[in-house]
């Protein structure tokens, strides 16, 4: 069921409301009233309202500001660079979205990344003029902090006097002030003692201390701190990430004792469960891994959202495991003829949900694991993502299990299967479970929302050959579907009106239905954004499509074949033929003094480049990635990147930001 518009407004309200009382709760009284689990759910719940529904954002929502706001009985300290926070994930498939976009925004340079503890503590700034700590402050709202020096000052692994012969002139390092969970549970022994409140954790109660106005109850307080930042950095120059945390640590500042440099994706990811296994041994609390890119001079070609750089982000362990014995392994064929294996276990309860089936995702990922039928394994499901295998409890071992063996044929068609890459599939365009997969994934709510479409009435619909193409369902009827099994008059007459509804679905919706390799729903969107209707986006070619921000050329190349092979063209007329909508309401109608006109951005501007290409579009123009003879202008800021020689080479007219300007005021 998808929800009207005034109950997602409804819901919009509600969440706004309950996240700005469990963050008072924290942030203000030092008191949270739901786990962090909990709260990061609904604030991702929220945040994806937004996303499909811009027009609810208010400035005050939640997802616009950071939490705190500076408390009365401090001086208050501006931050002339933000403190903000991260953005972050319980999942492993969104770390690899994450990871996915930064290497998308940085085509064709080497990047490496930082893996750190996630420490879980409050986050604070300290200045050292010429080597001295002159200045302490709390991240407040990101932008204005308090002032909270004296107490700093009684933090013992804070050094006042930094261990560097020629100090620079400012030196802003950013870190976390914490309590390590044995001296928080002493404190916390000892306030029960007193009859005092306790504190919920060791956050909460570095939290609750700094916010003391007498140092001498911080003093009293067992608070740590540790640095992983940089602020404003006058007379000093740095690199990468790694090189500032060995700085860190040679002019005696206390830093993560522990953090790895990745080459890779998987890398970062191994790094991070390695992180887990070991972070119960730190001395600071954590919850999870920052992950950051390496080199410095990538983060403004990154930029920021209002909350968060993107050159950085947080994986959280929240996921719960548990262990199960796996007895047996299905193939499961999908839309477009991968076989995935599935491993069947005995059921366990984990977050929320018994479950009895789990991903094994691929073979290669079945040798990785070296995972064998009969064996008791580990599982993991995070947000809302299904289960999947993780490890294996190899020690509990009888020797008895057996080798998870690729079949040879499609379960489903009999066809001889082949390789492709790590892939095992099914090349038959007719292989029945491929159609079902297919049509079930044009159906479903994200898609074209086909309400009453579910599994067994699919099976039914291909298995008796009524059903042989997804624009087949705009041709059912009554008579047809009333003579198959559990299907009255009624449940016929509400799934036809289900698919009758569909035709007015959003033209993002469709492309997504279609199921077109390599582009989902986010990219969908973004197609409907750029083309307006489906007729334009069929006849798109590579370099239009490149032309979208965050669009590659796997995903180009695959959307150019798509519209090439003659079946699909038959089924975008079928589907035309009966009405479906092809039209999308995202489109940004191009009116204004840019109108026609396409821009490309390169270099540091005074401010994030998403905020001047936002501008650009309300005039009506096009923001574009890449530099091609459709150009326009190439705005150049500081630092610019290679654009501005391919501009030059093409003779495309170079702005600055000044002239920029001036565009946009229109004549
Ligand atoms: N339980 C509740 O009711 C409740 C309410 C509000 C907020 N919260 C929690 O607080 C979070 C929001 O707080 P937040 O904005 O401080 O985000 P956050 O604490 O999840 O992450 C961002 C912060 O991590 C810190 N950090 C620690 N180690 C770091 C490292 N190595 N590199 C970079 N940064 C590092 C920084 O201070 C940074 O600002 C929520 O996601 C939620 O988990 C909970
Ligand atoms: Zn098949």
């Amino acid at each position: 069921m998808s929800l009207t518009p005034q109950e997602i407004k409804q819901r919009h309200d509600e969440l706004v409301k309950l996240i700005r009382k469990y963050d008072h709760a924290y942030y203000v009284e030092s008191r949270p009233l739901i786990s962090d689990q909990e709260y990061d759910n609904l604030y991702h719940e929220l945040e994806t309202l937004e996303k499909n529904h811009p027009e609810l954002i208010t400035p005050d929502s939640p997802t616009q500001r950071i939490g705190e706001s500076p408390l009365s009985g401090f001086s208050q300290v501006t931050h002339e660079i933000p403190m903000l926070s991260l953005e972050n994930t319980y999942s492993k498939e969104e770390l690899f979205t994450f990871l996915d976009r930064i290497r998308r925004a940085l085509p064709g340079k080497k990047v490496s990344y930082t893996v750190e503890p996630k420490i879980d503590g409050v986050s604070i700034s300290a200045q050292y003029k010429n080597g001295l700590f002159s200045l302490g402050a709390t991240r407040g709202n990101g932008t204005v902090g308090d002032d909270i020096t004296q107490n700093l000052k009684t933090i013992r692994s804070l050094p006042l006097r930094l261990e560097l012969e020629n100090p620079p002139e400012l030196l802003e390092v950013r870190g976390e002030a914490y309590m390590s969970p044995k001296d928080f549970e002493r404190l916390n022994a000892q306030r029960e003692k007193e009859g005092k409140v306790l504190f919920a954790n060791p956050r909460n109660a570095t939290a609750g201390s700094l916010k003391q106005l007498d140092p001498r109850i911080v003093a009293e307080r067992p608070l740590a701190i540790v640095f992983y930042g940089a602020g404003k950095l006058v007379g000093f120059k740095c690199k990468t990430q790694e090189e500032w945390l060995n700085f860190l640590k040679k002019i005696g500042l206390p830093v993560p004792i522990l953090f790895w440099v990745c080459k890779n994706e998987n890398e970062v990811y191994e790094a991070i469960c390695k992180l887990n296994d070991c972070r119960n041994e730190l001395p600071y609390p954590t919850d999870g891994a920052a992950i950051k890119v390496n080199e410095w001079d990538y983060y403004s070609i990154l930029g920021y959202t209002a909350k968060a750089p993107r050159w950085a982000f947080a994986y959280k362990y929240g996921a719960e495991r548990a262990k199960t014995r796996l007895n047996n392994v299905i193939f499961q064929v999908g839309r477009s003829g991968i076989i995935t294996p599935v491993a069947e276990m005995d059921p366990v309860f984990l977050s929320g949900t018994t479950v009895s089936r789990a991903t094994l995702h691929n073979f290669d990922q079945v040798k990785r694991l070296d995972v064998k039928i009969g064996d008791l394994v580990y599982l993991e499901k995070a947000g809302e993502v299904i289960p999947e295998v993780v490890g294996v409890d190899t020690s509990q071992r009888q020797g008895t299990e057996k080798e998870i063996i690729p079949p040879e044929h499609c379960p489903s068609c009999g066809e001889k299967l082949f390789w492709e890459g790590i892939f095992l599939r099914c090349g038959n365009e007719n292989c029945p479970a491929q159609l079902k997969e297919r049509i079930l994934h044009f159906a479903q709510r994200n898609a074209m929302d086909i309400q009453g479409l579910g599994e067994s009435l699919v099976d039914q619909l291909v298995d008796k050959g009524i059903v042989r193409d997804i624009a087949d369902l705009y041709e059912l009827d009554e008579q047809s579907l009333v003579k198959l099994d559990r299907m009255g008059k009624k449940s016929a007459q509400n799934l036809l009106k289900g698919i009758e509804e569909s035709k007015k679905r959003d033209l993002s919706r469709l492309i997504y239905g279609l199921g077109i390799t390599h582009i989902g729903q986010k990219a969908s969107e973004d197609l409907a954004r750029y083309f307006g209707t489906l007729d334009r986006l069929s006849h798109a070619t590579e370099e239009e499509l490149l032309a979208i921000p965050f669009f590659g050329e796997v995903m180009a190349r695959s959307i150019v074949n798509y519209f090439r092979k003659e079946e699909n063209r038959r089924r975008i007329e079928k589907l035309r033929k009966h009405g479906v909508n092809f039209v999308s309401s995202l489109l940004q109608t191009p009116s204004g003094p840019l109108s026609g006109k396409t821009f490309v951005i390169t270099g540091t501007l005074s401010e994030p480049r998403e905020a001047v290409a936002e501008k650009i579009i309300s005039k009506g123009g096009r923001v574009s990635n890449t530099v091609s003879r459709k150009t326009n202008f190439l705005v150049v800021g500081s630092d610019p990147g290679s654009k501005l020689q391919e501009a030059q080479k093409l003779g495309i007219t170079i702005i600055g930001e000044k002239e920029l300007v001036d565009l946009l005021k229109g004549d």
